[in-house]
């Protein structure tokens, strides 16, 4: 891993060189025209340099017995020399997977380093020797592990820790469960390691997140053409293990922003088909809820798969698969999104109908239609009188649920007699169609993406399109993500993920000090867990850090825009591409402004339609509300008019009077701004105008937080 980044750091001609110095490396690692020269000073007595042309080497872990070289490093002459001084690689004895250590550890035990020890404090973990051992801490650090007493002791001591051992620690900081922990960082209490045996080393689950064993010509050339794209090579355990998990029934995996949702689905994708005809008999389908994440998976499967593997995998988002499946049924009826004005029109009709008592706001309608009349698909009065009400606030006596039945009856007639369906009653007529036997099952596994925003009706669709069995089932999602629909229960919709449900915590988009600040925008809020239960999103981190979030407070939008441009203007400076930085605004009337604004300063913007992908040949600062920049990633994310009754929308908690209703809007609208915040890779700038969101106030004394432009990094 650290070999790729040592390669995409050098010049392009140079890569070439590379390239064909490891075609010939791998085809021959004992041909006589490469030649290992010994490195004088190296704490690894098996590390060589190789020469690639007159300024460039590689280092080499040529080990005494065996057939087994590993590629490390490369760069100009003495630069690679002096990294080959300072690493050493061991097998750890008690995990086996082979580490790249900094070569100080390797020293005799130390006493606990100053720097990383508070005295007075208590130590921050309290595991058994044995316990670190099996974490891969390597012996020698021991005393220094035990004597750590912080989060930022621990951080301080990252350096000096193998990967795997640091993240295991680091989440246990984290307030992760330490048991969990064991179980999936920690070696199995099993055989002995013989540490000398690479080949061996090599072939285990811990040592292949960190090295990658070439498989063929076709698996080297995709790495080295892409060689900051590591999720493709580099799986980390808990991803692999997940990916490769053969199960007795559906999987669900949970995990915060940035944790590798996607990336472990299409494996698992992958995974289901490369497994062959027998074991997966059939087509495998991967959905969303969005179309264009749809498109992207497509698009990055072609880079994992054959075009054979390809082949049986079909990627496409929830809503077209119910439509094109019921129009090749001959369905006779259009389906209507939200927002659809023929939809709107039988709506208008509907509400003439409203009784005076009980005298009920339109809302409460919309949202007894959307959480209580579609899910349970009540079509007449007296399956309203029995429906489940559960999390309305409003109760409702008999007489009063007779009162207001007519306005959802004239909705269903109008709706009707148009020809026209709602999307939750067309995918129940899907899955009607499927249960009706008619149809067999029409794919061997299902993996989904986006969960969260998929309603109840999908989830019972989706069981159905699968027969029930082994790998039937693989649900990735994240509530703190949820942006378009409430919680449900996957259980009520006859998916049973009890004991094989997961959880991915390790954080590989943003920066931490990003990560904290998203998570914060959720702090005290009850977030759930897509069955019922509930998910803690505090115990993810992330091992990259960087610059603070900046937060900026303005007298008016004019000022804001201002600040805007000038930050534009900043990154460029800096060299940042216009189609790594994304401007996001909650509406898309701020969204005008902000394009406005930035025209005028001669800056080109590209604005992030609904209907279509980001295309990375466009050129132009990204334009997107929160809902669009949901999936995506970009170095530099700039929030905008992150003012009172813009977030929350004041629209938005207007829209019901029901309490319950007001607090699952506001939750929707943190949602909003926990995913446009973790959509940051390296900065993340926010700015309001005017009164502030309610949702910042606990930053406005933090040291984020500034009135006017200040100094702006
Ligand atoms: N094992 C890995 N090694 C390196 N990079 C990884 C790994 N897993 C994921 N990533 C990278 O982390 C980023 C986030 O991954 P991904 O989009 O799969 O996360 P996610 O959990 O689906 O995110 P979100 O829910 O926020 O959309 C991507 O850039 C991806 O390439």
């Amino acid at each position: 891993m650290d070999f790729l980044e040592s390669y995409a750091r050098i010049p392009k001609t140079q890569q070439r060189k590379v390239m064909g110095f490891v075609t010939k490396f791998r085809n021959d690692p004992r041909s006589s025209g490469i030649n290992y020269e010994k490195i004088r000073d190296a704490a690894d007595p098996h590390f060589r340099s190789v020469r690639v042309d007159q300024d460039y080497r590689g280092i080499i872990l040529s080990p005494t017995q065996g057939n087994v070289y590993v590629l490390l490093w490369v760069d100009k002459h003495d630069a690679a020399y002096d990294w080959a001084r300072r690493h050493a690689c061991r097998i750890h004895p008690e995990t086996g997977s082979l580490q790249l250590l900094d070569a100080t550890v390797l020293e005799a035990p130390a006493l606990p380093s100053q720097s990383f020890v508070d005295t007075g404090q208590r130590p921050l973990f309290n595991l058994r020797d044995r316990e670190y051992l099996r974490l891969g801490v390597p012996e020698t650090l021991l005393d220094l592990v035990k004597g750590i007493t912080s989060e930022e002791a621990l951080e301080q001591a990252e350096a000096r820790l193998p990967r795997e051992a640091f993240e295991a620690l680091y989440l246990i900081a984290a307030g992760s469960d330490v048991q969990d922990i064991l179980q999936e960082y920690g070696a199995p209490q099993a055989a002995a390691v013989d540490t000398s045996d690479f080949a061996g080393a090599l072939q285990r689950e811990q040592t292949r997140r960190s090295f990658c064993v070439v498989e063929d010509d076709q698996a080297l050339e995709g790495m080295l053409s892409a060689p900051l794209e590591k999720w493709r090579i580099f799986l980390h355990p808990t991803q692999r293990r997940l990916v490769a998990w053969d199960v007795a029934g559906p999987v669900r995996v949970l995990g915060g922003a940035g944790t590798g949702k996607t990336v472990v689905a299409m494996h698992r994708a992958r995974w289901l088909v490369r497994r062959g005809a027998e074991a997966t008999p059939g087509r495998v389908l991967f959905t969303t809820f969005t179309a264009n994440l749809a498109v992207d998976i497509q698009e990055n499967l072609r880079h994992i798969c054959t075009p054979e593997e390809l082949a049986r995998i079909e990627v496409i988002h929830i809503d077209a698969w119910v439509s094109r499946f019921l129009k090749s049924r001959q369905y006779p009826h259009q389906i209507v999104y939200e927002g659809h004005e023929q939809y709107r029109h039988c709506w208008r009709l509907a509400l003439d109908a409203r009784p005076v008592d009980p005298d009920l706001p339109e809302s409460f309608y919309r949202d007894e239609w959307e959480r209580v009349i579609l899910p349970q698909r009540v079509t007449d009065e007296r399956q309203y009188f029995r429906a489940r009400r559960t999390g309305r606030g409003v109760p409702l006596t008999r007489p009063q649920r007779a009162a207001i039945w007519p306005v959802f009856e004239t909705l269903r007639i109008q709706l009707h007699q148009r020809g026209l369906r709602t999307s939750e009653d067309a995918t129940q007529d899907a899955a009607d169609v499927l249960a009706s036997d008619q149809v067999p099952p029409p794919y061997a596994a299902v993996v989904v993406d986006e969960a969260q925003d998929m309603g109840p009706q999908v989830m019972a669709l989706l069981r159905r399109m699968v027969p029930q069995g082994k790998n039937d089932l693989f649900i990735v999602g994240d509530g703190h993500q949820r942006i378009y629909r409430r919680r449900y229960a996957l259980s009520d919709c006859g998916i049973e993920v009890r004991g094989r449900s997961r959880k991915l915590r390790i954080n590989y988009r943003t920066t931490e000090e990003i990560r904290r600040f998203a998570t914060a925008l959720l702090e005290g809020q009850t977030v759930d867990d897509l069955d019922g239960g509930e998910d803690r999103g505090s115990d993810c981190r992330s091992l990259m850090h960087g610059r603070p979030p900046v937060i900026r407070r303005f007298a008016a939008l004019a000022e804001e825009l201002a600040f805007l441009v000038e930050t534009l203007s900043d990154l460029k400076g800096e060299g940042e591409g216009p189609g790594d930085i994304c401007v996001v605004a909650r509406t898309n009337a701020l969204l005008d402004a902000c394009e406005q604004a930035l025209s005028a300063a001669g800056i080109h913007t590209h604005r992030l339609s609904r209907k279509q992908a980001d295309a990375r040949g466009h050129d132009g600062v990204r334009l997107a509300t929160m809902h669009r920049i949901k999936g995506l990633e970009f170095r530099h994310v700039l929030i905008m008019a992150v003012n009172q009754d813009v977030l929350p929308l004041r629209q938005e908690m207007q829209r019901s009077t029901d309490p319950t209703e007001q607090r699952a809007s506001e939750l929707t609208e943190r949602a909003l701004f926990h995913v446009a915040a973790t959509r940051a890779i390296r900065q993340l700038f926010v700015s309001c105008s005017g009164v502030p969101s309610p949702f910042l106030a606990d930053f406005i004394s933090s040291p984020l937080w500034a009135d006017g432009a200040g100094d702006n990094r």
